[in-house]
């Protein structure tokens, strides 16, 4: 039997991770696979993402559109000669991927055959500025989905919604539009009962343009969140996206999650009971924008102390 792929694609913090695991919390015994990329050296969604049947294979430090597509195709393999073999394989590209290029390779006639790629899936923030919408990568992304999942409607009003959801529909006219707030999302749009996988055109390879980069802060010693609070008020007008987790004073016996995506930054608790294992945040940014020595300033003198 072909195990349908699910392509989960969408903009940087749109809500991709969020949409990815409330999939396999529903799963209902289903043997999904994930398969996860982190454009970061450091695997934040990976640890996000728990109680995938047949576990979740990370791929780090590079972009599976580019820099990683062999080792995606090498994971795919993998996966399709376990037994039991997985029943769904989901992908969730880095928020800078350009999905035409992933969906190229899938059609590599041998994964096709075993692993056929049956949906795309686009996130989109409904609070995005709208400058996005004339965002190249932004509307490659769109254009290539057959279903739009439209993310964060808690965070903008009806009217809003309603306009963002037209002006959606009216760049990708062929793909379902849903409502997926809180990644909440019917799981026969994402597995259809019968099989949808069609094959694809895809412009030719462009070379790929280096728009944006990371940065890394590793500490093993616990930091101030006052400290961090004002750290991300400064750096957030140069960041694109910031998350990671963090070892605080406050908190010696738990962790917390931040997020810094849309401009907006939360910092949440984590339910797991997990002991401090130090802080680490991926930053990301527009090539030039912001250096490592910018963030290793500004967190050394937030945190008092030396990170590496
Ligand atoms: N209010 C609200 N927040 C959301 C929703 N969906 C996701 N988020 C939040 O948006 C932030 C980014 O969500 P992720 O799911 O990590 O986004 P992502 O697209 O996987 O991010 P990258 O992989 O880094 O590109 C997190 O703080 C989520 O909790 C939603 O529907 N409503």
């Amino acid at each position: 039997m072909p195990v349908p792929i699910l392509l989960v694609t969408g903009f940087l913090g749109a809500g991709k991770t969020t949409l990815v695991n409330r999939i396999l919390q529903r799963a209902d015994g289903r043997r999904i696979a994930a398969v996860v990329n982190d454009f970061g050296a450091i695997n934040i969604d990976a640890e996000l993402i728990a109680g995938a049947e047949d576990g979740v294979v990370s791929l780090a430090n590079g972009c599976i559109c580019c820099t990683l597509e062999g080792d995606l195709l090498r994971t795919l393999s993998n996966l399709l000669r376990r037994t039991p073999r997985p029943e769904a394989i989901v992908i969730e590209t880095s928020g800078v991927a350009d999905p035409e290029d992933i969906i190229r390779n899938l059609m590599d006639p041998v994964i096709w055959r075993a692993a056929p790629l049956e949906t795309v899936l686009c996130v989109v923030d409904a609070a995005a500025p709208e400058a996005l919408l004339d965002d190249p990568l932004f509307l490659s992304q769109l254009r290539a989905a057959d279903l739009l999942a439209v993310s964060k409607g808690d965070l903008v009003d009806k009217a809003s919604l309603d306009e963002r959801c037209r002006s959606l529909s009216q760049i990708n006219r062929r793909a379902t539009l849903v409502e997926a707030t809180g990644g909440d999302i019917p799981l026969d749009l994402v597995f259809p009962e019968v099989g949808t996988a069609r094959e694809r055109t895809t412009r030719p390879k462009r070379p790929s343009i280096d728009r944006f980069e990371t940065f890394n802060w590793t500490s093993g010693t616990p930091i101030s969140l006052a400290g961090f609070q004002q750290v991300v008020g400064r750096l957030a007008p140069r960041l694109v996206r910031a998350k990671g987790f963090l070892d605080t004073i406050e908190k010696p016996d738990g962790r917390y999650l931040f997020q810094l995506a849309g401009g907006r930054a939360t910092l949440a608790p984590l339910d797991r009971d997990e002991p401090a294992r130090g802080t680490r945040i991926v930053f990301i940014a527009e090539i030039g924008r912001i250096t490592q020595v910018d963030i290793d300033d500004a967190m050394i003198r937030a945190s008092g102390h030396q990170g590496q």
